[in-house]
């Protein structure tokens, strides 16, 4: 369970982007953070994954406080996140495989890391994370050849290749067209459910949030002013979050 309470930030410059976020990320949940453009989405998504400090409030990681929590802790729970940003960039030539791999790598240590090692149980995971991502025919294609929904679905198994508990996506289907973006988002909550895994995404478009999230989060200027589960947006809402 991932907890966030009084979360501000505000710019060096002083302007406040996100202003005393709260709200609860359950475990296998499926969550949308929808809302107009500058409203604070991804500073949101890049706080939740850790990429971006805030100013105050607190963050609980399955109750681990992250801010007082010492550095080899907060390594841990760094570990458990993975995040997929706006434009996730591919090795083009290196196939979708290599790709996955390499996200794993990442996540190994520094010796491993120097000497390029990548052992059997790594192609296995690598093999299965593509699998889970619906692309296990497409492994051994190098990903300029592939489509730009295959190619989201080789950043999405790079991202998760280290078996992380919760994803952070930034608009993972901008750019897509709205069959493919389905399909990036059938392929989403399938992991949700399947896997466990918690996910976070950033969307524009709000009947992608209805169909696919469990919980919707509308920001306005930094702050959560819908926060909605099992339910539909109404009309005014919809006007007020697009
Ligand atoms: N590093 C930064 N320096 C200056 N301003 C920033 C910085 N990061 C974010 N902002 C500002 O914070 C506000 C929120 O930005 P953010 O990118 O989170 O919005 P968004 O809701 O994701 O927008 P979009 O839907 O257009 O991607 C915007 O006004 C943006 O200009």
């Amino acid at each position: 369970m991932i907890t966030i309470s009084g979360l501000t930030r505000k710019l060096p410059q002083g302007k406040t982007v996100l202003d005393d976020i709260r709200g609860q990320l359950e475990p296998g949940t499926f969550t949308a953070v929808v809302g107009p453009s500058g409203s604070g989405k991804s500073v949101l998504l890049r706080c939740l994954a850790l990429k971006e400090p805030w100013t105050k409030g607190e963050y609980r990681f399955d109750g681990l406080d992250v801010v007082k929590a010492g550095a080899a802790a907060r390594l841990k729970v760094r570990r458990k996140i993975a995040y997929l940003e706006q434009k996730p960039i591919l090795y083009e030539k290196k196939t979708a495989l290599k790709n996955v791999l390499i996200g794993a790598v990442g996540q190994v240590s520094w010796l491993r890391r120097m000497t390029g090692m990548v052992r059997n149980d790594d192609y296995m995971d690598a093999m299965d994370t593509l699998e889970a991502v619906g692309l296990i025919d497409r492994a051994k294609q190098a990903t300029e050849k592939l489509s730009g929904g295959e190619r989201q679905r080789v950043a999405v198994a790079r991202a998760i290749a280290h078996g992380a508990e919760l994803l952070v996506a930034d608009e993972p289907v901008s750019g897509l067209d709205p069959h493919s973006a389905e399909d990036i988002m059938e392929m989403l909550k399938k992991l949700c459910k399947e896997r466990g895994t918690t996910i976070v995404v950033a969307l524009h478009r709000l009947e992608l949030a209805e169909k696919f999230a469990d919980q919707i989060w509308g920001l306005q200027d930094g702050r959560i002013v819908l926060d909605v589960r099992g339910r539909r947006l109404t009309g005014a809402e919809k006007v007020r979050l697009s």
